[in-house]
């Protein structure tokens, strides 16, 4: 179980006047920039949990600082029981956290890249050639397993970046737009793959744009607007917010009410 309560990460803005002074924003504040201010959710074992909210909402940099490659100002992490505000070193452990960038090397190949992520988590070699195996059978990357990573197409570095990011079978999984890049075959195995942690009793958090994925793979929602959670409950709940069962029209009717 991961349960989120009252996040917040502000960040300090460049001096006003300055070639990069930002526009104005509600979330600006002596010189401080509020990108997360109240953000609550949970995700119970086998939930998958869709993060979901407009550009610049704060869904990156919530799940930047559940990976703890953040530390908030306010509010609480629990994993499993675990502060992990207290103990990060359980989150580098236990959390498999796919971020914006690949972090692929580019010299290495797809499978000297993953292999390379699992002996950092101390798995032993026949541990992870077993795991090796699997993740390119789920993920249908045996065509490319040689070949060096700065010579894959986007889609390619994407699905090998989600597996360097569970090589280690972490407890919690936590994927930043999972399926940017993805062509329609390879985000479906993608989607596939997400739906398949629910067996596993592993909770996932992914943020997405596309809300068709949230239709199909979640079982909770998490809406922020403005760097506070505007919804947080179960797809039926967010599809009957405006009494239309549309979850399109949901969406919209809630950031418009939020403004
Ligand atoms: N390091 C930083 N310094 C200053 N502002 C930041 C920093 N990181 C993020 N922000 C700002 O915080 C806000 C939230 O950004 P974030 O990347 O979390 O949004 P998002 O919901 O993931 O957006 P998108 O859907 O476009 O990916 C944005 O206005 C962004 O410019």
């Amino acid at each position: 179980m991961i349960e989120v309560s009252g996040l917040a990460k502000r960040f300090r803005l460049p001096k006003r006047g300055s070639k990069t002074a930002m526009a104005r924003d509600p979330r600006d504040h002596d010189g401080w920039f509020h990108a997360v201010r109240d953000v609550s959710f949970r995700c119970a074992p086998g939930e998958v949990l869709g993060l979901l909210g407009p550009n610049g909402a704060g869904k990156t940099t919530t799940l930047r600082l559940l990976s703890t490659a953040l530390t908030p100002d306010a509010g609480s992490i629990h994993a499993n029981g675990v502060d992990l505000l207290a103990d990060p070193l359980f989150a580098r452990r236990h959390i498999g956290f796919l971020s914006g960038s690949t972090g692929l090397y580019g010299r290495l190949t797809a499978r000297e890249n993953i292999e390379y992520f699992g002996r950092l988590h101390g798995m032993t070699p026949a541990h992870l050639k077993q795991r090796c195996d699997h993740l390119f059978e789920l993920l249908q990357m045996h065509e490319y397993g040689n070949k060096r990573a700065d010579q894959l197409s986007t889609g390619m570095k994407q699905k090998c970046a989600i597996a360097r990011t569970v090589v280690h079978e972490p407890r919690i999984v936590i994927l930043d737009e999972p399926t940017t890049g993805l062509d329609v075959m390879s985000a479906k195995i993608l989607l596939d793959f997400i739906a398949s942690y629910k067996a596993l009793g592993v909770p996932l958090i992914f943020s997405t744009h596309h809300l068709h994925e949230v239709e199909k793979l979640c079982d909770r929602v998490c809406v922020i607007n403005h760097g506070k959670t505007a919804f947080h409950g179960s797809m039926d709940q967010l599809r009957h917010l405006g009494g239309s069962a549309d979850l399109y029209d949901a969406f919209v009717g809630l950031i418009n009410q939020e403004g």
